[in-house]
């Protein structure tokens, strides 16, 4: 079959796309924190961009999260925020990224003084830039710290209120175990009744109990990770029957140990059992490549074909939250790339 053969880096490099699970904080790169840094007259506990990367070994969520957190600290200003968001967009252009869907975490930095306008307004002005610029699509989802309480997550809530119109969803991101969905039950309900969607770190760390508690609880409108979900058959099965959206992280899942080696990763046997699984690059700048970097490692590591990559960038739009109409267009955009590709 021409499948085995097809050229996987010049295939996935033009396929058209889009990114569902990006925490934008974690797109930070060394660079652009020393940057900020000096910018902010902030001094860093490392003396080199060098010194950063090769603090970045990880041996799980926590270990991430610790220095994820103290990266975001030099995030101060509207410009920071807004700088931050156009350096993603640039990499995702230049991956052949047509739309995205991005996490904020207002906590993080309300929590150090930053108000949540200034953050809001740095990463809107950046997302219509990208659009200006790159005609890349984006919509914000506001991801609550699930180490944090309940009553944070409503005064958050609260302090994004003049900016409902203009933010697509709420997620629920940081430590997972011992911190269940259901502790979130009320305020994304809240969220509901404001007409945000819904998401959730799910499974990634956690048990497979956390998955049916988003689904049944929270009444997320897609699981994000849900690695775990494959240990119980049933919810693979509820999984796929309800065509529920995986955003799945293949160079995060290797960096914090989720799996041991690409080889082992999930991603293809998700296909396989019919789950709707999209690759994502969850914190890029932290765990070693943006979107086409993991698409083309799971690729390699698990066997991918030609087939299962435009099923994955269909899953991405179709599992996105833009209308139809948009969809429809991306769609067809697939298909026509699938069908011109020769290589
Ligand atoms: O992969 C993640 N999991 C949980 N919280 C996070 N915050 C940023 N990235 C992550
Ligand atoms: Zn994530």
């Amino acid at each position: 079959m021409a499948d085995e053969t097809f050229d996987l880096d010049a295939f996935v490099a033009g396929l058209p796309k889009a990114e569902l699970h990006l925490h934008i904080e974690g797109s930070l790169e060394p660079e652009l924190m020393f940057e900020l840094a000096r910018r902010n007259g902030i001094t860093l506990p490392f003396a080199s961009v060098e010194a950063i990367r090769a603090a970045y070994a990880f041996s799980n969520l926590q270990d991430f999260l610790d220095i994820y957190y103290q990266g975001a600290g030099v995030l101060q200003t509207e410009r920071d925020f807004h700088d931050l968001a156009m350096a993603y967009f640039t990499r995702l252009n230049a991956d052949g990224g047509r739309h995205a869907e991005i996490f904020f975490d207002p906590q993080t930095h309300t929590d150090r003084g930053i108000p949540f306008s200034v953050v809001a307004d740095g990463l809107l002005a950046g997302m219509a830039q990208a659009e200006r610029e790159f005609g890349i699509s984006s919509k914000l989802i506001l991801c609550f710290l699930r180490h944090l309480d309940e009553e944070a997550a409503f005064a958050t809530l609260k302090a994004a209120e003049p900016y409902l119109n203009r933010i697509t969803g709420v997620g629920l991101d940081s430590s997972e175990v011992g911190h269940p969905p259901a502790k979130f039950e009320r305020v994304f309900k809240a969220a509901g009744e404001r007409g945000l969607l819904k998401v959730a770190h799910a499974g990634e760390e956690g048990p497979p109990e956390y998955v049916w508690e988003a689904l049944d609880r929270l009444r997320v409108d897609r699981i994000d990770h849900g690695n775990r979900s494959l240990e119980d058959a049933a919810l693979t099965a509820r999984l796929a029957a309800q065509e529920m959206t995986l955003t799945v992280c293949p160079l995060s899942n290797l960096k914090l140990c989720v799996v041991n080696d690409m080889t082992a990763h999930p991603l293809k046997r998700m296909l396989d059992l019919g789950l709707k699984a999209t690759v994502n690059s969850d914190d890029p700048a932290y765990f070693g490549g943006y979107l086409n970097a993991n698409f083309v490692a799971v690729a390699k590591g698990v066997g991918l074909s030609r087939a299962d990559l435009a099923t994955l960038a269909r899953n991405s739009f179709t599992g996105s939250f833009l209308d139809e109409e948009q969809v429809a267009l991306r769609l067809a955009e697939v298909e026509a790339y699938d069908a011109a590709f020769s290589g």
